[in-house]
């Protein structure tokens, strides 16, 4: 079997190294070239951590990278700014986008998945790869069928650009598609320090910490009368993430069309 060749997008962040170092040690992927915004021209093993990967060039420029480079999947793992670019470019060159980064809008998406259906071809953006987060997810649209009242929670390092994160909005839309549409809290309520009451989502209120020390986190609380019920997932490292990467790397790999959600090729 020919090893899926790979091009990796944000190598030097952190899933980016996360991600390098799966695919240099899965037997049947092959690292073919990495997509930065610096060091063009130079190769990988150049640069700082990276000293033992051998024959790996880095590009700047996608379109030069993918004229040059053969690839089958391009993983993402970039920013909001320039993940869309790459996914776009990507499919406009045949090879399949497997996307982790977040903050991409509803546009996008939507235009990803015309051109995944004019092009016959798979892409995979998945705004959290942990199986764990993907159950979370799962379980709370589960209890939003039994539970009308929510409020997520999302905790973060930091570091992260985009609030909230692709996960609580995720989470959101998938219990928006179960649950009784309700504007919560009191009809009367109003806030005193604009925000306090979160960002609203179809009535739910998301609410976004960031923290330096916090990786990834989110709780999903529900309450009714008498009770209440909470489902949390915690990724206390970002090597949680990679053997949702690999499902998805593989999956693409036989699957054409647009996937939205991990929970969609599970299983
Ligand atoms: N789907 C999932 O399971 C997860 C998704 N994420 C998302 O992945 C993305 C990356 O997260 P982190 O690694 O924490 O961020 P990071 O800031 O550590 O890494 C981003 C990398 O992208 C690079 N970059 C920026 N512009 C670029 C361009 N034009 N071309 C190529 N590279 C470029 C930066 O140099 C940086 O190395 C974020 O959107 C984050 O929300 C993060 C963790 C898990
Ligand atoms: O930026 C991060 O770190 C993460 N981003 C993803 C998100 O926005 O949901 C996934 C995970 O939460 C980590």
């Amino acid at each position: 079997m020919n090893p899926i060749k790979i091009i990796i997008a944000g190598p030097r962040g952190r899933m980016g190294r996360e991600a390098v170092n799966l695919v240099t040690n899965t037997e049947h992927f092959e690292l073919t070239a990495v997509l930065d915004h610096k060091f063009d021209g130079m190769m990988l093993s150049d640069l700082e951590g990276f000293q033992s990967i051998a024959n790996v060039p880095i590009y700047t420029d996608i379109d030069i990278c993918l004229q040059k480079i053969e690839a089958d999947v391009l993983i993402d793992l970039t920013t909001p700014e320039a993940g869309p670019h790459h996914v776009r470019t990507a499919l406009n060159y045949n090879v399949r986008p497997v996307v982790g980064t977040t903050g991409f809008s509803k546009e996008e998406l939507q235009e990803f998945e015309e051109l995944c259906k004019q092009k016959e071809l798979g892409c995979i953006i998945a705004p959290n790869f942990a199986i764990g987060a993907v159950l979370m997810m799962k379980f709370s649209q589960l209890a939003a069928k039994y539970f009308q009242d929510v409020e997520i929670v999302e905790m973060h390092h930091d570091k992260k650009l985009d609030a909230p994160s692709g996960t609580a909005v995720k989470t959101a839309e998938m219990i928006a598609a179960v649950r009784e549409a309700k504007k919560q809290g009191h009809p009367n309520e109003k806030e005193t320090i604009q925000g306090a009451r979160g960002a609203e989502y179809d009535g739910m209120h998301i609410h976004s910490v960031r923290l330096p020390g916090l990786i990834a986190h989110q709780q999903v609380m529900f309450g009714s009368d008498g009770q209440s019920l909470t489902i949390r997932h915690d990724s206390f490292n970002r090597a949680s993430f990679m053997s949702g990467v690999k499902v998805a790397v593989e999956t693409v790999m036989k699957h054409n069309g647009f996937v939205y959600g991990l929970e969609n090729i599970l299983d």
